[in-house]
């Protein structure tokens, strides 16, 4: 279940350097102090769930305003922990800190292996396998950069229907321990963009995000995953240039870090004002941070400020922020995945390597699982997908009114030779029941084609009247053409016989050479619409189309339109190719329903080829 989950603000002043400079700032319990620059003589305070001084450890920091919600990502949920503050006032080391004194971030990872290790141990008999990975990015200049694999410049930004930030491409690595961690995270740190200004000898030019997934699977009773993620953020400080002296390059990405924070508080400001629209797409960072503000994750800012009266300023406007801020509520989510064992696979779509298809399938459980996927789905059928279930259905319906449309005319030739004094030999029965052999062989013909394209021509329904009326159920196979609306309301005009079968049911046969007659011309006719290697091809081809056409080619396929053609567009540029039209319903709002009247398309492209 969604639960509301304040922006948690604590503030974290870092000791004055030096002791010639003139201190701005008091902070006492949970309470800041600095003085009124419109009036020196009084004081502004502000207050906040936590506020600490010069003296506070970066142990203190780490147990009481991470370590509670570390648990949080072994339930599968999003935490998400940032440092925010004016350049040079302890961002850096509150993350990161130096090896002497570690800060969040690699205690975090000591703890989470711990955690882990503890788990383990306390659920015993469970069996969960826990996977770790994380991947580390900088926004430099208003661009993605990878950390773990520099190579990657200027990476895109996407967003799922599910509203999901992801960034594709970019590295990622699996750790196992703490070691394998520093083994990875050194040589990328060292990639960060660093530079010496007026105001911070190793100044961030950059906002940094280490992104860590942990992923936790049982397979006992059933295959149960829990999706976590942990963002560690560490922001480029703001810079007032008329203090730092910065010019060029320094002065442009000065220009970038200031105008991204601005777009952060335009987007808290939105939150606060509540408006439909968060302006989080006005620059990468806050379309990064999305999750964080207003978004899933629990969320902890951790204010740095900086005690000198040269940072007056800076330590103001960062107050208000603060104070701003800590009126975000977000609504944290759990995400959980349920399924069954592996199912198997039928023959109706292209087949895919089993690798792919796991990563696929693991992709449309990203996609699908949300808040409102339950802890537990006790009825298997719900664990098939829905093309699978369709297609179970199909099988038994199909097989179904095959046998009943078999002794439906079966009965009615009995009828009809059954008043001619003629036949006193039985030839000319004989002759029909070799004909209506023939007309059951047609019909397994056409079953089979059915089962195995899993669409139905509904072309011939276009054109056939008749057949636009929903289902001739059994009771109205037998009476003739009359249809009983009742039942068939209840039934997909997917299950209903073939309308050829049913136009040849209810006409009038006058004689056996009619029927041969018949026979031969709807053998014909069904040989030239079902020919399953010739469906295969344009299967293939329309995957094709979907793989390659741009938002406006797509917009031009037939029930596509301009909103499900960006859609599709999107997956694909997010997850890569379309291995099979199953893959179409990983898209959220495609159904069942649609994908049916779109494969109708190639069906129907098909039957006109031939
Ligand atoms: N709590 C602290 N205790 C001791 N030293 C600190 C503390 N906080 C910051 N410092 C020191 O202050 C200096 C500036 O800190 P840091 O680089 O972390 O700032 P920053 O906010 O990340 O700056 P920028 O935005 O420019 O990257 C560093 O030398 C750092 O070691």
């Amino acid at each position: 279940m969604d639960k509301k989950s304040k922006v948690k603000v604590v503030i974290r002043m870092r000791p004055p350097h030096g002791n010639q400079e003139k201190v701005c700032v008091t902070v006492e319990n949970n309470a800041v102090e600095i003085f009124n620059h419109r009036n020196v003589n009084e004081n502004i305070k502000y207050e906040f769930t936590a506020v600490y001084d010069q003296n506070c450890s970066q142990l203190k920091i780490y147990t009481e305003c991470v370590r509670p919600l570390l648990d949080c990502s072994l339930q599968g949920q999003n935490i998400s922990i940032f440092a925010y503050g004016p350049t040079g006032a302890g961002k850096t080391h509150t993350m990161l800190g130096p090896a002497s004194d570690p800060g969040i971030i690699p205690r975090v990872i000591n703890s989470l292996f711990q955690r882990i290790e503890e788990e383990k141990k306390q659920l015993g008999c469970e069996k969960w396998n826990y996977k770790v990975s994380f991947s580390y990015l900088e926004i430099y200049n208003e661009k993605v950069q990878d950390l773990l694999l520099p190579k990657n410049t200027d990476l895109p930004i996407r967003e799922d229907a599910e509203k999901n930030i992801l960034v594709p491409n970019l590295g990622e690595k699996i750790i196992e321990n703490f070691d394998d961690f520093k083994i990875h995270f050194g040589p990328a740190s060292n990639n960060r963009t660093i530079a010496a200004t007026k105001m911070n000898m190793r100044s961030s030019r950059s906002h940094s995000i280490l992104l860590l997934k942990v992923v936790k699977t049982t397979e006992e009773p059933q295959h149960r995953e829990l999706h976590g993620k942990i963002y560690l953020i560490d922001l480029a400080g703001s810079e007032d240039n008329r203090r730092t002296g910065n010019k060029g390059i320094r002065l442009k990405e000065s220009g970038a870090i200031n105008r991204s924070l601005f777009a952060l508080g335009e987007v808290v400001d939105a939150i606060n004002a509540g408006l439909p629209r968060i302006p989080y797409r006005n620059s990468k960072l806050t379309r990064l941070l999305q999750d964080s503000i207003g978004g899933s994750c629990h969320s902890v800012m951790i204010v740095n400020i900086a005690p000198e009266e040269r940072y007056y300023y800076d330590t103001y406007c960062t107050l208000n922020f603060a104070t701003k801020s800590k009126k975000i509520v977000n609504n944290t989510t759990t995400k959980e995945i349920v399924r069954l064992h592996p199912i198997q696979k039928t023959s109706q779509f292209p087949s895919q390597p089993e690798e792919e298809d796991q990563t696929k399938r693991r992709r449309l459980d990203d996609i699908q699982a949300s808040t409102t996927t339950p802890p537990f789905v006790t009825d298997p059928a719900h664990l098939l997908s829905p093309l699978m279930r369709r297609q179970i259905r199909l099988e038994e319906s199909v097989n179904h009114r095959l046998e009943e449309f078999e002794q439906n005319i079966l009965q009615q030739m009995r009828q009809m030779t059954g008043g001619l004094s003629a036949d006193v030999d039985g030839t000319v029965l004989k002759d029909i029941e070799k004909q209506i052999q023939t007309v059951r062989e047609q019909l397994k013909d056409v079953g089979q084609t059915v089962l195995n394209t899993a669409v139905v021509s509904q072309k011939e329904n276009n054109s056939d009247k008749e057949t636009e009326k929903p289902i001739f159920t059994k009771r109205s196979l037998l009476k003739g053409n009359k249809v009983n609306t009742e039942e068939n309301s209840s039934c997909s005009p997917l299950f209903a016989p073939h309308p050829r079968l049913l136009k040849r049911n209810f006409r009038t046969m006058t004689s056996a050479s009619d029927i041969k007659e018949e026979n031969a011309e709807e053998k014909e006719k069904d040989n030239m619409t079902f020919n399953p290697s010739l469906q295969q091809k344009h299967n293939e081809s329309f995957l094709a189309q979907l793989n390659t056409a741009s938002v406006k080619e797509l917009k031009m396929l037939h029930t596509v339109g301009a909103k499900r053609a960006k859609l599709i567009f999107d997956w694909r540029e997010t997850y890569g190719s379309y291995k099979s039209f199953e893959d179409l319903l990983k898209i959220p709002g495609f159904t069942e329903k649609y994908l049916q009247s779109l494969l109708h398309l190639v069906s129907f492209k098909c039957s006109i080829s031939t």
